[in-house]
């Protein structure tokens, strides 16, 4: 999809981190028709929340299945075709080539759109040298957009700080799904490279994920309002 297809309002994930089924259907509820597109996760995923999928699904509602697959070829292929019975939009994998590929190659005919994950938010270069690598965050997100690609992945998640250079690589052929997304004078909890929602588009994001800064809020309604606004007027 091109961004300029993307609705204004679709561009808003939000995470739903939640405890449970009832917590997420409190706040699908609470959100309203201010939210569009939904991202499921570990922890609700985990906790009886995959059929929530399908329930968000036929309810017109996108969902974004985020559970950074990383495996061996064949158990990623099951694993993403399985997904993609449930009526997702997009699902994450881990940007390793073995792991894309299978994905890849498992999704063709159906309506799900893989995201390879470049370098986790949380993670700044000390992070990733402590884990072995010796590239820095913004060369190894770019080897991997690069490597995506190739393979035919549909989408990125990176940071919305490396977006620009990411645009340059990839044009529009590709997604770039932002997480790290922090509106001014909001907590920046464990994440590390992080913009406002209006310099992520400003940047080239097509979508940005939102949790805490949403769910969190006294009013959630009214944080994702804020944050659907702030993308409008940045949308120009
Ligand atoms: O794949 C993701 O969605 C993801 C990738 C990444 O690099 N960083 C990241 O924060 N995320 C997810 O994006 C969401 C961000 O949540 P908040 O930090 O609460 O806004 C969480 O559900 C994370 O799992």
């Amino acid at each position: 999809m091109q961004p300029a297809d993307i609705a204004p309002k679709d561009r808003l994930i939000v995470a739903l981190d939640l405890p449970g089924v009832t917590e997420a259907e409190a706040m699908i509820a609470r959100l309203g028709d201010s939210v569009s597109f939904y991202k499921i996760g570990y922890q609700l995923a985990y906790a009886g929340g995959l059929p929530l999928v399908q329930q968000l699904a036929k309810s017109g509602k996108k969902v974004f299945v985020d559970l950074k697959l990383h495996d061996i070829g064949n158990t990623v292929a099951r694993g993403v075709e399985s997904v993609a019975k449930l009526g997702a939009t997009f699902l994450t994998v881990h940007a390793y080539p073995q792991t894309m590929k299978a994905a890849v190659e498992a999704r063709s005919g159906s309506g799900l759109k893989i995201l390879a994950v470049t370098v986790l938010t949380s993670y700044d270069d000390g992070d990733l040298h402590a884990a072995g690598y010796r590239l820095n965050v913004s060369d190894l997100v770019e080897a991997r957009a690069q490597q995506a690609q190739v393979l035919g992945v549909d989408g990125l998640v990176s940071s919305p700080e490396e977006a620009a250079a990411l645009r340059k690589i990839v044009g529009h052929q590709m997604n770039l799904v932002t997480p790290g997304i922090r509106p001014a004078g909001t907590a920046t909890g464990d994440q590390k490279r992080i913009m406002t929602p209006a310099r992520a588009i400003a940047a080239g994001a097509d979508y940005l994920v939102v949790g805490r800064p949403i769910t969190e809020a006294a009013d959630p309604r009214a944080a994702a309002d804020a944050v659907q606004a702030e993308i409008r007027q940045a949308l120009g």
